[in-house]
């Protein structure tokens, strides 16, 4: 153990009194009537929005995911332990990894190391999977979504609501999720936008999780709200269907200088600017594209930011990390099975930015190292050697 004698006698004085004091006493009486106040009327307040809220169960039988991956998967495993119910089947590819989830309760491509609840099951028969189901999620990678959905939609009731979780810009379009889904189906197919800070891996081990509703359709985000509300989910919902879904793009491709930085070791102070200029990034083409603040704040705005910039489990993060510590973008590439939107939608960002008419130079700079223009380094020397500013 290290530091002087003084200190360690005051340390070990310090963590006795923690052990054996009651650490309220530490406060005022005044000041801890004051908390005791505030807290019960938090749960009066609580108390009296549970008493009012819809009794009616939420009758569901059946749910398709599109995208058995780690997302997909994860979600339909969240609904179908709260609901033991309601059949949760995925709608895949491979279908030796269907005979897994099917006979060994496993997904074993992408999540090895977790049992699958009884009622979730796998099929690639599209009509077998959409037949009876009351609502879809769709996990499939944004770059796909399109053909996937070109595929599958004379088998789409129009009235099925898609709830998507797919982060990230369409490459060739620019467009987002929200207007993908209503250009492949109908402007009036009712959607849903999911977002939030929200590994699979988490979800998967029950740890507690926030995350979005996002819909133009009020009472659509609040029965979303309620399928995947429990006591490990909580569900916002919001209006700024925009915002939702813009934050989440951005957010994977600023997670990728996230991981530069981490992989070139320039320490917290750097790391620290870095996700800060990035919110700052995020917040002035956002608002330009109409998000509103509170959602650049919230759950998948800040939140999501911070999960992606500093979790090790984000596979966006990891690429950056590799690209700082020097291998290529394409060996990167080719050594991973799973998906990294942030790479595909940081070319598209930078048009946005052209479009809407804002400087974005952390986000640029993804892009330009993504592209094999500069290595990650010169990158870093470029953005701190740009011109001081005044903070906006
Ligand atoms: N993994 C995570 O923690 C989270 C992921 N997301 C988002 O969810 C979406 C899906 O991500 P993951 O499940 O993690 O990806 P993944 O890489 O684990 O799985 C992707 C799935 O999409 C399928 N797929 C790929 N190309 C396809 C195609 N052409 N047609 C049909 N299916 C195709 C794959 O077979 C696989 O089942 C992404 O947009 C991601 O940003 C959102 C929140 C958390
Ligand atoms: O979006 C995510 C968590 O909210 C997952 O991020 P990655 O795709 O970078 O793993």
């Amino acid at each position: 153990m290290s530091g002087c004698p003084a200190d360690v006698a005051a340390g070990a004085a310090a963590a006795g009194a923690c052990a054996t004091a009651d650490a309220g006493l530490l406060y005022p009486p005044s000041e801890r009537t004051q908390i005791r106040n505030s807290w019960n009327s938090l749960m009066r307040w609580a108390r009296y929005f549970r008493s009012r809220e819809e009794s009616d169960a939420l009758l569901v039988e059946k749910v398709v995911v599109f995208g058995g991956g780690s997302f997909g998967t994860a979600m339909g495993v969240a609904l179908a332990r709260q609901r033991k119910n309601i059949q949760v089947t995925l709608l895949l590819r491979d279908p030796y990894l269907c005979r897994d989830i099917n006979e060994l309760h496993c997904n074993t491509r992408y999540l090895k190391d977790f049992v699958l609840p009884a009622n979730v099951n796998a099929t690639t028969s599209a009509a077998e999977a959409i037949a009876g189901a009351q609502f879809a999620i769709h996990a499939v990678p944004v770059q796909h979504t399109r053909a996937f959905l070109q595929g599958i939609k004379d088998l789409l009731p129009p009235t099925l609501p898609i709830i998507s979780v797919s982060k990230g810009i369409e490459v060739g379009s620019g467009q987002l999720m929200s207007e993908v889904i209503p250009s492949v189906l109908s402007k009036k197919h009712p959607t849903v936008y999911l977002s939030g800070p929200s590994f699979a891996k988490e979800v998967m081990m029950g740890r507690p999780t926030g995350i979005v509703a996002a819909s133009k359709d009020k009472a659509l985000a609040r029965t979303i709200q309620r399928l995947f509300a429990s006591p490990s989910m909580r569900v916002n919902t919001t209006t700024d269907v925009i915002g939702v879904e813009i934050c989440g793009s951005l957010k994977n491709v600023l997670a990728i200088a996230a991981g530069i930085v981490e992989g070139l070791e320039l320490g917290p102070n750097a790391m620290a600017a870095l996700v800060a200029q990035g919110c700052s990034e995020i917040r002035w083409l956002a608002t330009k594209m109409g998000a509103k603040t509170a959602t650049i704040s919230g759950l998948s705005g800040l939140g999501d930011i911070m999960l992606t910039c500093y979790g090790s489990l984000s596979r966006n993060r990891t690429v950056g990390v590799r690209l700082g510590q020097g291998e290529k973008l394409a060996d990167i590439l080719a050594s991973s099975s799973q998906v990294a939107e942030g790479v595909p939608t940081a070319a598209v960002v930078v048009n946005l930015a052209r479009k809407y008419r804002v400087q974005l130079p952390v986000l640029t700079a993804v892009a330009q190292v993504l592209d094999g223009h500069i290595t990650a380094k010169q990158a870093v020397f470029e953005i701190m050697n740009l011109p001081q500013i005044e903070e906006r």
